[in-house]
């Protein structure tokens, strides 16, 4: 049994929380030259972001979007080439490479495939960042084994990189991007080698480091599930554009891009059976039953629809498909119903819905 979580010995608690974004970036463009008769590649295209101080932020994009390059250039691994990057209040695309050396210890860095020394233990890898910046071994001990609780692996310590799984690697790597107590994580697709279960731990605990340790953690990724789970506001890239950022809730659910729309099809849209789907008519026929496409989100996506659809308009409701899932620990839910097709009682179903704060669309006729 590991000893239990000494998270104030970690630093960092009670820092202040104020209105400036930990990360802006103002009209920024990255390009690299053309060659061999191709043309120049725009890797980031006039792209202007703020990332809140204290969040989990995601940026999801396709391969290819840009997200590395964004990540590159938060911690001054690459150069602008137009624009302006300010992180923590400093302006890190005017610095030289010594002057950067500080603002990259306030940033931590996790990978997708964990990047761990194999010839040094679980201790001396997440030490490593300690001893690079000339630490005293007393000091290390005294910050690494703190964090080895924290993520779980004071029992693992003096074990090897191959000797653990995909999970225990990446919580090694945790610890080493927290071993110089950064004030942002940068996490490049940090649970695509994992399995969905190591996932959901993973995030679990990089929401808990958030949390307590008050870090602002941004998360690039292809993979919704990732955005849905933990963080608090989303930026869409597409071709080194933002075509969407807000409030993870509000983009998943209410997607304005077609992009988006694809991206969340599958997490927060439901499908109607497939003969059903086939035999799906868009114009109204005699007899025909309406389909209803019914969202829920917050506090309403637990109202019993169902039955006051039916206590009010005292019709037959037929449940064909529904999803009631959460988003950042908020309900969201979707609900394919059908009702009687004439337009009287469409109409009157729609506006029921409406004063029961849901939202109603008909998407279809069928026999
Ligand atoms: N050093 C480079 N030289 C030339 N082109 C580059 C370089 N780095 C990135 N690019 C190009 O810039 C674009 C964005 O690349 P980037 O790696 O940032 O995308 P990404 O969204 O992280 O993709 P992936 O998910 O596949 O890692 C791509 O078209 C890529 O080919």
């Amino acid at each position: 049994m590991n000893a239990p979580v000494r998270l104030e010995s970690l630093g960092q608690l009670g820092g202040p929380v104020t209105a400036e974004p930990i990360v802006r970036f103002e009209r920024v463009s990255r390009s690299f030259a053309a060659r061999r008769g191709n043309a120049a590649v725009y890797a980031l295209d006039d792209l202007s972001l703020e990332i809140p101080r204290g969040e989990i932020f995601g940026v999801i994009g396709r391969s290819g979007a840009g997200k590395s390059t964004l990540i590159r250039l938060i911690n001054g691994l690459e150069r602008p080439s137009n624009g302006r990057i300010i992180v923590d209040g400093v302006e890190i695309d005017a610095l030289s490479e010594r002057e950067l050396r500080p603002v990259r210890r306030s940033i931590g860095m996790i990978f997708q495939h964990f990047n761990l020394l194999s010839s040094r233990t679980v201790f001396d890898n997440v030490a490593l960042p300690l001893e690079v910046a000339g630490v005293r071994a007393a000091e290390i001990k005294a910050r690494v084994e703190p964090l080895l609780d924290l993520v779980g692996l004071a029992d693992k310590r003096n074990r090897y990189p191959s000797e653990l799984s995909g999970g225990q690697k990446q919580r090694v790597g945790i610890a080493r991007a927290l071993a110089t107590n950064p004030k942002i994580l940068l996490g490049d697709e940090v649970t695509s080698a994992l399995d969905p279960e190591t996932t959901g731990q993973i995030l679990a605990l990089l929401a808990d480091i958030n949390r307590h340790l008050d870090v602002t953690i941004i998360l690039i990724t292809h993979e919704i599930p990732v955005i849905k789970e933990i963080c608090h506001r989303v930026a869409v890239l597409e071709a080194g554009k933002l075509i969407e950022t807000g409030r993870a809730f509000d983009v998943l659910t209410k997607p304005r891009h077609p992009t988006t729309s694809n991206f969340v099809r599958n997490v927060t849209g439901v499908e109607l059976p497939a003969d059903l789907a086939r035999r799906l008519r868009p114009e109204p026929a005699p007899g025909h039953q309406a389909v209803l496409r019914i969202t829920f989100t917050g506090s309403h996506a637990t109202a019993p629809v169902i039955s006051r659809l039916t206590s009010i308009l005292g019709i037959d409701v037929n449940i064909l498909a529904g999803r009631i899932d959460s988003i950042g620990g908020e309900p969201f839910g979707a609900l394919l119903v059908s009702v009687p097709g004439e337009e009287v009682t469409r109409l009157a179903t729609i506006s029921a819905l409406a004063a029961l704060q849901l939202k109603g669309e008909v998407i279809g006729y069928v026999a």
